[in-house]
């Protein structure tokens, strides 16, 4: 199983919050990376040296905080750029007022003309981490220049403030650091610089990567940030023999966020479909069942759409599944693919991006292989996935999710789901995210938000689930900060 091995600020932050979701909270995690930024200061200085510590008002001053009480014997002298009261979050202002306490010497650098952080024998640069934006700002900016225009060595902390660590680039007056002491796993852009990196571990368990948890909803912007449109719109290619999957579909993919749903089914399920639902759109074509002469119809609808879904209660007819397959070919946006649909993938010639979510019998159909043991599983869906060149979410106690690179491994869920119609509203729910995630974050997303849906349920009422009984939980799992 394989995670990737730089990670942007972003993807940090949501690692974090699962580390904290596993009992891990980042006031540990601040602690283990103070200590192992003293270390790395350690190696370097000699007895009696002067630190100048220079530690900005966000987590990244938080982690020197806390190195400076590791240092004590060395001469520290701690530089807050900005008023304590400002420290922008808790845990770094705690320990903050703990240096006072202790009588480390520290002082609030207000603005630019009253910074000199005179003669040291080593800086440490702590001064903007992951949370940058833009060129730095006073009176970061003089304290840069005066770090830079020193023969001093310079550590950085995390990143040399002024790299900003979701697209790599350098700020014209970032600081150029010697070292840098990086937590967990390097950041983009530190290896075009020409400094030394060590990448420490701050004892984030393998867990907060593999498991799809509450941090990964740091990916979801909020219904309060976003206007119409942003969610996209998704098109359900459904029903025919069955017309209850294609509406679960639709309206999970609705409760999921998607602007607008519209189904695209056989005209004799379209009276029917409208009977479940009055949120429902429906874009009837002729015939019984999806057959080839509908696929130009669909095509074109599916081109006015962000995603589709296609399989829910389509039947596996032998003209649909021709009919599946010759969309397929024509088809360049992004699917997820279901239920009989999905036996058509292996072998089709697409320039399309699809996630499909088998169950275990449905991969196997597929061509792929399973085992009992998830970690087994997880190395052959990741397998699998690489050769087909698609996303798959391979359905199961433990859901494994990979794009052939990425693999991850989704926990929530429980037995009441095996109930008929949840892979409907898995695969809706995931067509919405799909809209504005890449393919693996909406299908790991996507089993975890289903998975949530039916604990809450079950949390509330017991067993006894059925499909329809998700849609309502679906909005609270995905946009309420923590579970109550
Ligand atoms: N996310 C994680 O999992 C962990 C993060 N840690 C540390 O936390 C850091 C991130 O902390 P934060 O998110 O608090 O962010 P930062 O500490 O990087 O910066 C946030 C502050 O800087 C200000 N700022 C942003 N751009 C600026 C600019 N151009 N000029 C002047 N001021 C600017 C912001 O207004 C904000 O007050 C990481 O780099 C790392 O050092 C570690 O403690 C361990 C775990
Ligand atoms: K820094």
């Amino acid at each position: 199983m394989s995670f990737g091995q730089v990670i942007t600020g972003r993807e940090m932050a949501v690692i974090d919050a699962n580390a904290a979701a596993l009992g891990v909270p980042r006031k540990q995690l601040m602690e283990s990376s103070g200590h192992a930024l003293a270390r790395a200061v350690r190696a370097e200085a000699d007895p009696g040296d002067e630190i100048a510590i220079v530690a900005g008002r966000g987590n990244n001053g938080g982690d020197a905080l806390v190195a400076a009480r590791f240092l004590d014997d060395f001469q520290v002298r701690v530089f807050l750029l900005g008023r304590p009261e400002t420290i922008t979050t808790d845990i770094a202002r705690e320990n903050w007022h703990a240096l006072e306490r202790a009588e480390i010497p520290t002082e609030s650098v207000r603005d630019s003309t009253a910074l000199d952080l005179g003669k040291p024998d080593l800086f440490v640069d702590a001064m903007l981490g992951t949370g940058i934006s833009g060129d730095l700002r006073e009176p970061l900016a003089a304290a840069a220049a005066q770090m830079n225009a020193s023969d001093t060595p310079v550590i950085a902390v995390d990143v040399p403030s002024g790299l900003d660590a979701e697209t790599g680039a350098l700020a014209k007056n970032a600081v150029a650091a010697d070292h840098v002491v990086t937590f967990h796993k390097p950041k983009p852009g530190l290896d075009a610089l020409d400094v030394s990196v060590t990448v420490a571990d701050i004892g984030i368990p393998s867990a907060a990567e593999r498991y799809v948890e509450r941090g990964d909803l740091l990916r979801l912007s909020r219904p309060a940030d976003t206007h119409k449109g942003d969610f996209g719109e998704v098109l359900v290619v459904g029903g025919g023999p069955y017309t209850g999957a294609p509406a679960l579909s639709a309206q999970a993919a609705l409760r999921a966020g998607a602007d607008l749903v519209r189904v695209a089914c056989p005209e004799g399920v379209a009276r029917e479909l409208q009977g479940y639902s009055e949120n429902l759109i429906v874009r009837p074509f002729e015939g019984e069942v999806f057959s080839p002469h509908a696929v130009e119809t669909v095509a074109e609808l599916a081109a006015e759409h962000d995603t589709v879904v296609l399989g829910p209660g389509l039947g596996a007819d032998d003209n649909t599944l021709v009919a599946v397959q010759e969309f397929l070919h024509g088809f360049d946006g992004t699917a997820v693919v279901d239920a009989d649909a999905l036996q058509v993938v292996p072998g089709v010639d697409t320039e399309a991006t699809l996630v499909c979510t088998p169950h275990q019998g449905e991969l196997r159909k597929m061509g792929g292989k399973t085992a009992e043991e998830w970690r087994e599983r997880a190395d052959l869906v990741e397998a699998f996935a690489a050769e087909i060149g698609h996303t798959l979410l391979v359905k199961g106690k433990y859901d494994v999710i990979s794009d052939g690179e990425r693999t991850r491994v989704n926990r929530t869920g429980n037995p009441g789901m095996t109930v008929g119609g949840t892979g409907d509203v898995l695969a809706g729910v995931t067509a919405a995210l799909a809209a504005t995630q890449e393919s693996i974050d909406a299908a790991a997303l996507g089993a975890y938000v289903n998975g949530a849906a039916g604990d809450r349920v079950v949390d509330a009422q017991g067993y006894g689930l059925v499909a329809t009984d998700l849609l309502k939980a679906i909005p609270p799992v995905m946009w309420r900060d923590s579970d109550e």
